[in-house]
């Protein structure tokens, strides 16, 4: 399966979504984001189709957090387009802003606001009355296990404390497509659990969810959409089965397809054996 592959089954996805009606949930062409000389997303195109839970999979530095910034209005990409639900990132922007949810990587949130105060500041921001704010918000936060922790301040928050918290912000407002980074970084498996209990729940709905991770198994067994990236480019996307083709697993899949499942690390490092010093 090379990036043609990916390719022709992005164009194809995307005709089965205009056939159907609903416009995809994202539909990237010719994205570009270059940081001094480092190219960092290498003109890509993708359509990522409604009411799927979607894996954005990649190595380190592959792309993933830099096409999620400029796909959520983040970032300005330095050509290509973007539309969300076929309105245009960047010339319709509140359009955009209330149809989706974003837990961005290293969240800044307002670490003086309790974490009850941080979810009714944000509500009242995305226009909610407040007593709508106030039944979303307890039920957030009992559904995320933070109820005991609700008067606590955000700064005191744990690392999957705050993953939780923002995620209860970026679902306040019940937006069409959520986009997440890393969400699972750093978290607990309890509160994993937590976590995908609640994003199960939004996409059976018939709600998108896009998320970026490095965790095969999670992908796997999470998704029914993959977007393998590497290097700035899309190397394949399309259904779950589709992308891990005939190979055992995802991950067996992914190591392929990025180019790694024959990187050794015995023709290096020859020097590291401490344990038989
Ligand atoms: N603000 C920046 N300034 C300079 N270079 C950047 C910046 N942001 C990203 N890059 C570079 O762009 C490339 C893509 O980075 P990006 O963070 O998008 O990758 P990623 O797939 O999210 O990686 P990871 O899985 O490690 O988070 C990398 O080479 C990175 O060093």
């Amino acid at each position: 399966m090379g990036p043609q592959d990916g390719k022709e089954r992005t164009a194809g996805a995307a005709a089965e979504a205009t056939d159907a009606g609903p416009p995809p949930a994202v539909r990237i062409q010719g994205l570009w984001k270059k940081f001094g000389e480092q190219v960092a997303v290498s003109g890509i195109d993708l359509t990522l189709p409604a009411g799927r839970f979607i894996g954005l999979v990649g190595p380190n530095g592959a792309g993933k957090t830099t096409t999620l910034s400029m796909v959520t209005g983040l970032l300005r990409p330095d050509a290509g387009q973007v539309e969300i639900g076929g309105h245009d990132v960047w010339r319709d922007p509140v359009a955009v802003k209330s149809r989706i949810g974003v837990l961005p990587e290293g969240l800044r949130l307002f670490e003086r606001l309790a974490g009850r105060e941080l979810l009714a500041y944000t509500g009242r921001l995305r226009g909610l009355p407040g007593d709508e704010v106030d039944k979303r918000a307890d039920q957030l936060l009992d559904v995320l296990d933070l109820s005991g922790a609700r008067n606590k301040l955000v700064v005191d928050y744990s690392t999957g404390m705050r993953k939780k918290i923002g995620l209860a912000a970026a679902l306040l407002h019940n937006p069409e497509i959520l986009f997440l980074d890393e969400p699972f970084e750093g978290v607990d498996p309890v509160s994993a659990q937590t976590i995908r209990g609640v994003l199960e729940r939004y996409t059976s709905s018939g709600a998108t969810v896009i998320f970026s991770s490095h965790v095969m198994e999670l992908v796997e067994s999470l998704c029914d959409w993959v977007a393998v990236m590497a290097a700035g480019r899309i190397r394949a996307d399309g259904p779950l089965e589709r992308v891990r083709g005939d190979a055992s697993s995802l991950q067996e899949a992914f190591l392929g397809l990025v180019g790694a499942s024959d990187r050794g690390a015995d023709q290096n490092l020859d020097w590291l054996g401490g344990g038989t010093r």
